[in-house]
């Protein structure tokens, strides 16, 4: 298990982080010389800090050194790990449960008010209806992503689960992930946002994975009027930090990761990473590190806002494999790559994506669109097969809960979960294919 799960001290307060200066160049190659040799800054966490923030800035042919670094420890991890070669993808169907919320991000596209719903909610039917769409496609994950507790906000909300005898949303996410399992067979991976532990202990039955992302620890971007996150209790970064370390406490498996570009520097880019990291070291139950670059959509705040920088995000998803430790994926999604509507372009931001060190391309559906993002359409797996395979690597596809922990069920998964996960999985712990879309 590498330097995973080994409780070390408590976490770290977030400190706010004024912008940092460009660095020099001759300031970028000490940075990567001391990469070189191992870890940022020499092993202390203040240095870390400040050689992350200088990496993140990297360009040109130091973006390429930095990018050399990153994928020789892709290579380390996936060999540590007895994948080498070996390049993941989850296929899913996405259950939008409820696109009700009561926080207001300014990037999201996905909340919306209950006049233009035909329901507040899925039904517990439809949920199954898309599951198994989902598994005659040979899909193995039920990706549920929702609002917020909408219940505390919306009357909308309120009336339909009180018409269904149910208290909260989430006791409707731990009745319909349980008849996901029981009826399909295919394994959930809740994304509901904010859990206390006393949800994320009760969950653990019907999901053998769950996700939040950490989004970014720059608390100014919750508190000031004008950030992204003002307006959303949710996005409250020393909550979210405790949400990923309770999952730890959980023995959740669990994914979490950075969304970047939404008005973050480079120092709270870097901060975010570490925290990340430093909560993999306690828990180990960080199976994974999604880095998203944000897109802008009509009719949001932000609408008006650039896209994430390319060159920044590569080196935010470089920056991230370098802090990680060994036994956490980073993950950066396929259909976030590339101009619309541009397979070209896709494809080569794709291949630059694989050079900076990822080693997953999350949860790709043959079936339904990424509701986050519903502008970028998945890659065909044959496009994303030859993309990967021209960067030497094997696609292959994995279960939502990752090998390390399917091995060792008895800390990781809750004992309702044990079979329906077995039932799934191969001798190395990934996806067993049974799947029409992986012989096509
Ligand atoms: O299709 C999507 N899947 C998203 N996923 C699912 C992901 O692509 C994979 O299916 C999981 O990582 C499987 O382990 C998330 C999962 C999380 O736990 C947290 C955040 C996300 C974000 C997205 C997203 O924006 N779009
Ligand atoms: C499900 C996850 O999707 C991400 N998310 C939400 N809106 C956007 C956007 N416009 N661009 C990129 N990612 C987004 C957030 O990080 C959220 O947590
Ligand atoms: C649709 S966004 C993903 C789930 C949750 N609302 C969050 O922001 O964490
Ligand atoms: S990103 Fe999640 S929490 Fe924020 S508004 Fe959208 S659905 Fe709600």
């Amino acid at each position: 298990m590498a330097d995973l799960g080994n409780p070390t001290a408590p976490a770290t307060p977030l400190v706010e982080l004024s912008a940092p200066p460009e660095p020099s160049r001759d300031d970028v190659r000490a940075a990567l010389a001391r990469a070189a040799d191992g870890a940022l800054g020499g092993g202390s966490e203040d240095r870390a800090l400040d050689d992350a923030t200088t990496l993140l800035a990297a360009r040109g042919d130091d973006l390429e050194a930095l990018l050399a670094l990153a994928a020789a420890r892709r290579d380390a991890h996936l060999a540590a790990e007895g994948r080498p070669g070996v390049v993941t993808y989850s296929p899913k169907v996405f259950v939008p449960l409820t696109r009700l919320c009561q926080d207001r991000c300014h990037y999201c596209t996905f909340a919306t008010v209950p006049g233009r719903l035909p329901a507040a909610y899925l039904e517990r039917d439809e949920v199954l209806e898309i599951a198994r769409a989902g598994a005659a496609q040979g899909c193995t994950e039920v990706l549920f992503t929702l609002g917020d507790r909408p219940e505390a906000r919306w009357a909308a909300a309120r009336d339909w689960l009180g018409a269904r005898g149910l208290a909260t949303t989430l006791d409707h996410v731990h009745d319909s992930a349980r008849a996901v399992l029981a009826e399909t067979g295919l394994l959930p991976h809740l994304n509901p946002g904010v859990m206390d532990l006393v949800d994320l202990q009760r969950l653990r039955a019907v999901s053998p994975s769950m996700g939040m992302m950490l989004e970014t620890t720059a608390t100014r971007l919750w508190s000031q009027p004008g950030g992204a996150h003002f307006g959303s209790p949710d996005k409250e970064p020393a909550l979210r930090r405790r949400v990923v370390d309770d999952a730890g406490h959980a023995r959740v498996p669990f994914t979490s990761g950075i969304l970047v570009g939404i008005g973050e520097h480079r120092a709270e880019r870097a901060q975010s990473l570490l925290v990340l990291a430093a909560s993999a070291r306690r828990g180990g139950h960080l199976q994974e590190v999604i880095v998203q670059n944000f897109r802008a959509k009509p009719d949001t705040a932000m609408r008006g806002e650039p896209d994430a920088e390319f060159d920044a995000f590569v080196a935010a998803v470089a920056v991230a494999r370098l802090i990680m430790p060994l036994g956490v994926s980073v993950q950066a999604p396929p259909n976030l790559a590339g101009e619309l509507d541009d397979s070209a372009s896709a494809a080569a931001d794709q291949a630059l994506l694989l050079r900076a060190g990822i080693d997953d391309w999350g949860g790709v559906s043959p079936v339904t669109p990424d509701h986050v993002n519903p502008e970028r359409p998945w890659p065909g797996l044959d496009a994303l097969r030859a993309v990967t395979g021209a960067a030497g690597f094997t696609l292959t596809p994995r279960l939502t809960v990752y090998p390390r922990y399917v091995r060792d069920p008895n800390r990781w998964l809750h004992p309702d979960l044990v079979d329906p996960v077995t039932a799934l999985a191969d001798e190395q712990g990934l996806a067993r294919v049974r799947r029409p879309a992986e012989t096509r």
